[in-house]
């Protein structure tokens, strides 16, 4: 069996897991010290946040604030997720280089959480992606529910591959697939994943698996085995969605990174480093820290 060499990781954490603690839980300086820490720890690829309606998510409504604020190093990536033209215009302003549009396999889920139905939605995001593309900047796209939908069960993979095709079509570099309910396990994944190989190259889709059901690390091994080279993760395995009920956190970082480690697989990631943002960000939320990885490491340090 061939693994890759290297994966390349997304950190979500300061997008992801923010939007789902309580609005203002953290000062915009502690947002950037957050994102700084992450970029310091060797993370490259780091999404900051969402230019959303404040209304439904007063937490990422400093999200324009945060990219101005940012100083972004050669061979960083910051990025913001943009759900219409209103979004565009206010990264854009903000000096976003990279955005993300989203939407999912299922229309229960989309009206839940952009208010539109899935053909809608990419009837929305053709032009805006157009848009971005002539100011030079990427766009990936977010294809939520992947397997199973909270509002409406079980996804066709039908579904799944048209959603697919139609993001790769107009545009979107890569399409990271969202396993939303973190439900799924190890041959759900397999099976979509086989299925999606039949018509589209696998290098074009990350995966971005919550771990509600402590599916996620078993259904990133699938991932590999299958050549997924990209991983959507959050520190301190912080996050959920909104528009999930009961969701609990993403993969956390740290456990994603121990284990590529483990298996030879290369990251730029310090995880000792990783881990003192995982400790830090967990206990000034007054969470537990949620990476057992993490948290065993935390507990090796000689501070402790
Ligand atoms: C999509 C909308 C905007 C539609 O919301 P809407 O209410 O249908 O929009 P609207 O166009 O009717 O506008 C309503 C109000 O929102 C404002 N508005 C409208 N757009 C913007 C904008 N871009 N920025 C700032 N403000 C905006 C607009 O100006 C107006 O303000 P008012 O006139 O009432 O004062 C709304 O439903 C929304 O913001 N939803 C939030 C969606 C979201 O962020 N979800 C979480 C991310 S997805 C996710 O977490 C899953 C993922 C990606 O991680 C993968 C996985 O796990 O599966």
């Amino acid at each position: 069996m061939q693994l890759p060499e290297k994966i390349k990781i997304v950190e979500v954490g300061p997008r992801d897991g923010l939007q789902n603690e309580a609005p203002h839980q953290l000062h915009l300086d502690e947002k950037i010290q957050l994102i700084e820490s992450l970029a310091a720890t060797g993370l490259k690829n780091i999404e900051v946040g969402s230019f959303v309606s404040p209304k439904h998510l007063p937490q990422m409504a400093d999200t324009g604030e945060i990219l101005k604020r940012l100083s972004c190093k050669p061979g960083m990536s910051y990025r913001v997720l943009v759900p219409n033209q209103q979004g565009l215009e206010a990264a854009l302003a903000a000096g976003a280089k990279e955005i993300a549009v989203f939407t999912a396999a299922s229309d229960a889920f989309t009206t839940q959480n952009i208010r539109m139905s899935v053909a809608e939605s990419l009837q929305r995001f053709r032009p805006l992606v157009q848009a971005a593309q002539t100011q030079g900047i990427a766009v990936r796209g977010y294809l939520s529910t992947l397997l199973d939908c909270p509002y409406s069960g079980k996804v066709p993979s039908q579904n799944v591959l048209r959603v697919a095709e139609a993001l790769l079509e107009m545009g979107c570099y890569e399409v990271s697939l969202g396993e939303t309910t973190g439900r799924a396990t190890a041959l759900d994944v397999e099976g979509i994943l086989e299925d999606l190989a039949k018509t589209l190259s696998l290098t074009h889709f990350a995966v971005h698996f919550h771990d509600t059901y402590g599916q996620a690390l078993t259904n990133v091994w699938v991932a590999l085995k299958a050549g997924i080279t990209t991983i959507d993760a959050s520190v301190a395995g912080l996050g959920g969605c909104p528009y999930a009920p009961g969701a609990s956190g993403n993969l956390a970082t740290e456990d994603l990174v121990y284990l590529l480690h483990g298996l030879g697989i290369q990251t730029s990631v310090d995880l000792n480093q990783l881990v003192q943002v995982g400790a830090w960000i967990s206990q000034r939320l007054q969470k537990p820290y949620a990476s057992k990885a993490g948290y065993a490491l935390f507990c090796q340090q000689p501070s402790v």
